[in-house]
């Protein structure tokens, strides 16, 4: 990966890292799966922000997206590889204003920032979960993450709150725990993974899988530390130009080279070279098997699976709600929260960001997505 020193095997936290901000619940007993059997020895990390208010009433829970992780805010430092993905999101006096809100962050099921994943030790010591690791559904993530509220002693959330894979984790929490859920903010995803979007995460868990040092997912122990950097770095390349736009890369890159370097002569184009540094970020901060187990759980995304339906899924989330999508989105288009918005019975028209970045919108638009953060607290 040009430019960046590798890890040994994954990027994945690992025990003895530095915790950051980071603390951990054990989930009690096993985790029953969707897809049959039951995980066990299940670890949720989580980070919070604020003070929960004694009877509970104020907390938010904040569902990060395929690579974020808990670290929703903050800087980068020991055992943060990354800024908080929504640093100017939540803090005092921002809309997830901590001196009124307790923000809560868990680290997703099948992650690789301290949660329970294919990183993880299996429990009874017979080394790490690897290719073992089960298939786990947005529902199963939301189930781990219902234990941990449980744990945190929230019974019902003030907000549940989440873009592209949170989104996903948000609409679960509605449709299968309205009781807990108070008011609901999806950004930037659908009901169901469409065909397109099944057929992108295909392609990059084909990637990851092709590269030798894949070893059929057993590497995170391998006596050379090699991993599938190549394949993850790829993935992270098809991936970062679905969450981007086409006018954005044409008027940030356009044609033009990489300062110093010749694309005729070896060299690459700037946007090459963009793509060259996503990827090795990623490979950096992340664990391929956790990237594959949870572009399945996205693959495996449907709100209305075994409820009759979205429509009768999402007819019984009656909270108030806000579906918000950025305009520029070719991943997840702004029709498909139009289509959210028209099943959610406590949402009005769905809000579409003005954005050049993409599906990014909902990361990088912070002014507007702090707009609709606040309305979706004031309605709750
Ligand atoms: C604030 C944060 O960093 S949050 C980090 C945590 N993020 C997550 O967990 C989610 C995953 N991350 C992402 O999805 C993305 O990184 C985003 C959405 C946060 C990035 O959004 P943007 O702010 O629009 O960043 P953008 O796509 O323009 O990339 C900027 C990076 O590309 C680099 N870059 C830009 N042009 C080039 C080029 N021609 N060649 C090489 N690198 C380039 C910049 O130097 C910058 O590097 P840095 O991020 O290491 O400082
Ligand atoms: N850039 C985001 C997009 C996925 O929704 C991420 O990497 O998590």
């Amino acid at each position: 990966m040009p430019g960046h020193a590798l890890p040994p095997a994954s990027g994945a936290w690992r025990e003895g890292d530095p915790p950051g901000r980071r603390r951990w619940v054990t989930l009690p007993g096993a985790l029953p799966l969707e897809a049959g059997g039951a995980l066990p020895g299940v670890r949720l990390a989580y980070e919070t922000w604020g003070t929960l208010a004694p009877d509970a009433s104020n907390a938010v829970l904040v569902l990060h997206a395929l690579t974020g992780d808990s670290h929703a805010a903050g800087p980068a430092g020991p055992g943060h590889p990354t800024a908080g993905w929504w640093s100017a999101l939540i803090g005092p006096g921002a809309a997830l204003d901590t001196r009124r809100w307790y923000v809560v962050a868990p680290n997703v099921l099948g992650g690789c920032q301290g949660s329970t994943g294919p990183a993880s030790p299996r429990p009874g010591g017979t080394g790490r979960w690897g290719p073992d690791f089960p298939l786990v559904t947005p529902r199963d993530q939301v189930a781990a993450e219902a234990r941990l509220a449980d744990a945190l002693g929230i019974a019902r959330w003030a907000a549940v709150i989440g873009g592209s894979m949170g989104g996903m984790r948000a609409l679960e929490w509605a449709a299968g725990l309205p009781e807990r859920t108070g008011a609901l903010l999806v950004l930037a995803c659908g009901a169901a993974a469409s065909a397109e979007q099944i057929a992108w995460g295909a392609v990059q868990t084909a990637a990851v899988r092709a590269d030798p040092g894949w070893r059929a997912g057993r590497y995170h122990d391998a006596p050379d530390g090699a991993g599938p950097h190549q394949g993850l770095g790829l993935a992270r390349r098809i991936a970062h130009l679905t969450y981007r736009s086409e006018p954005e890369l044409a008027d940030r890159f356009g044609r033009r080279a990489q300062p110093g370097e010749d694309p005729w002569r070896g060299g690459r184009y700037a946007v090459e070279s963009y793509l060259d540094h996503h990827a090795g970020k990623l490979v950096r901060r992340f664990d391929a098997g956790s990237y594959v187990t949870l572009v399945e759980a996205m693959n495996a995304h449907d709100v209305g699976r075994g409820r009759g339906g979205a429509a009768a899924a999402l007819a019984r989330a009656r909270m108030p709600a806000v579906v918000a999508g950025i305009g520029s989105d070719r991943l997840y288009p702004p029709a498909q929260q139009k289509e959210l918005a028209a099943l959610l019975p406590g949402a009005g028209r769905p809000r579409i960001l003005d954005s050049p970045a993409g599906h990014d919108g909902f990361l990088t638009e912070t002014e507007q997505v702090g707009a609709v953060v606040r309305e979706v607290l004031e309605r709750g």
